[in-house]
């Protein structure tokens, strides 16, 4: 095991969906995964593994903000040598026209956190999505005809968060606001592997509108399936 992920070597796929929620790597893998096998409870931060339409496929928990996801995605490429990576999260939208319960393939992620400046030496890294997840995971959206949006998000280190700074990166044509997908991309550039992170529109910052937990859960399907159909494709194209 490693020091957060009490799976042994091999326990874990090449491909990999990385919800925040634990609780909702619990019900991709109970609802999408055949012969589902739970690897992790380490911290309640639960870890599945197993197929989809015949591909080998693991979700994992992340837990909440770049701290927690950096530990787990470290983990899983250092440790277990998973390959491509697909955060499958919620978000705020920051544009009009990004409606509650669409879907946002983050092309791209600024950050408020001060991780990268500390990393890069106080230069400006630029976190973005692998091409390859990127294009595959559009075509698939397109193919399932869900309303899909390509963009740049806020990856913020506060979540109730009272600066203002929402409204600079909005005024910068920014999509949507969540808390991860920056430490993401960076640990998989560091690492020479592919990363994608996903989100469907849980609330607006415009609009003051939200989702409830039912509707929640039925339209995170559209993204689960994305990301699931995108790792499928991954496995044909090798
Ligand atoms: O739904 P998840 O994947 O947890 O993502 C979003 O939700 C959490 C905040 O409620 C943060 O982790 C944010 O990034
Ligand atoms: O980080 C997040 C996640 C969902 N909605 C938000 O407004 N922020």
């Amino acid at each position: 095991m490693s020091t957060h992920i009490g799976a042994n070597k091999g326990d874990i796929a090449k491909t990999i969906l990385l919800p925040g929620d634990p609780l909702r790597a619990k019900f991709i893998a109970e609802t999408f995964l055949e012969n589902p096998k739970q690897y992790n409870n380490v911290r309640g931060m639960l870890g599945y593994t197993g197929t989809y339409k015949g591909v080998e496929v693991s979700v994992q928990g992340t837990g909440m903000g770049i701290p927690s996801i950096s530990i787990y995605v470290h983990e899983l490429i250092h440790e277990y040598g998973v390959k491509n990576l697909m955060r499958v999260g919620s978000c705020g939208s920051m544009q009009e026209h990004v409606k509650i319960r669409d879907v946002i393939l983050a092309s791209s992620a600024s950050t408020t956190s001060s991780i990268n400046k500390n990393r890069f030496r106080g230069m400006d890294f630029a976190p973005t999505a692998s091409f390859e997840l990127l294009h595959t995971a559009y075509t698939k959206a397109k193919e399932l005809g869900v309303n899909v949006h390509v963009g740049n998000v806020l990856s913020s280190d506060i979540f109730y968060d009272t600066t203002g700074a929402a409204k600079l990166f909005m005024d910068a044509g920014t999509l949507g606001v969540e808390m991860e997908a920056a430490a993401l991309y960076t640990e998989a550039a560091l690492a020479g592997v592919n990363a994608l992170t996903l989100l469907t529109v849980s609330d607006s910052l415009i609009t003051g509108e939200e989702t409830t937990a039912l509707e929640r859960q039925e339209t995170f399907k559209e993204m689960m399936k994305i990301a699931l159909e995108t790792a499928v494709a991954m496995a044909e194209a090798e």
